[in-house]
């Protein structure tokens, strides 16, 4: 899938949106996607991750033991790269602020993990992801994401692949700019 046609899945579901957002990291910005609208699809959540699978260099897929992915965002595109690469897809949760494998999920001692977001903007989700999967005993070689927000500037630590970049303005809390302020906030996200 092009660039063109993945955004256009967005714009038909309805998961490009304007308004005044607060982001996981705390930044602000006057777009948000709302993946969870794209993937409600379950056709369309295959295809995605059809296409995000075909960025994966082969090297990395073949050593690939599973797919992870951090809750919410990241769970049914993760569960769809697990579909897409015949491996299981577990997720992290972090009900008490630090990600962790629960619900009896287990990686075995140095299994090659795949990370799979939903979005990436600063970076630091992931970061802590990975993280977590390196706790849990695992080893992430890359990781994939529907979206890049971060103008290819985010360094997770290994390779990264997504499946398109946008380049939507984010500012920090003391930055943001008067008619963006002035719009009533909300906060999509699940991070508290
Ligand atoms: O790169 P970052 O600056 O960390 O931002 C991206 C993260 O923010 C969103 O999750 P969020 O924490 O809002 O929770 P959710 O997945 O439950 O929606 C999104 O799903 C990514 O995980
Ligand atoms: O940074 C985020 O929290 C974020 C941005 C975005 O556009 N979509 C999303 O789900 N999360
Ligand atoms: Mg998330």
């Amino acid at each position: 899938m092009t660039q063109d046609e993945v955004l256009a899945e967005f714009r038909k579901s309805g998961a490009l949106l304007e308004g005044h957002f607060k982001l996981s990291s705390g930044r602000h910005s006057g777009h948000y996607l709302q993946c969870a609208r794209v993937l409600m699809h379950p056709h369309r959540a295959a295809l995605l991750a059809e296409a995000l699978a075909e960025r994966i260099p082969g090297d990395i897929v073949d050593s690939l033991d599973a797919v992870v992915s951090p809750a919410m965002g990241g769970i049914i595109i993760g569960h769809e790269m697990g579909r897409a690469l015949h491996l299981d897809a577990m997720f992290l949760e972090r009900p008490e602020g630090k990600f962790h494998l629960r619900r009896g999920f287990s990686l075995a001692p140095g299994a090659k993990v795949l990370m799979v977001e939903d979005v990436v903007t600063t970076g630091l989700s992931s970061r802590e992801a990975i993280a977590a999967v390196g706790s849990e005993g695992g080893e992430v070689l890359a990781e994939v994401a529907l979206v890049d927000r971060s103008n290819g500037s985010a360094d997770l630590g290994v390779p990264f692949f997504p499946l398109i970049d946008i380049d939507f303005p984010t500012y920090a809390e003391g930055d943001v700019p008067e008619d963006l302020a002035a719009i009533p906030i909300t906060k999509p996200g699940s991070r508290k």
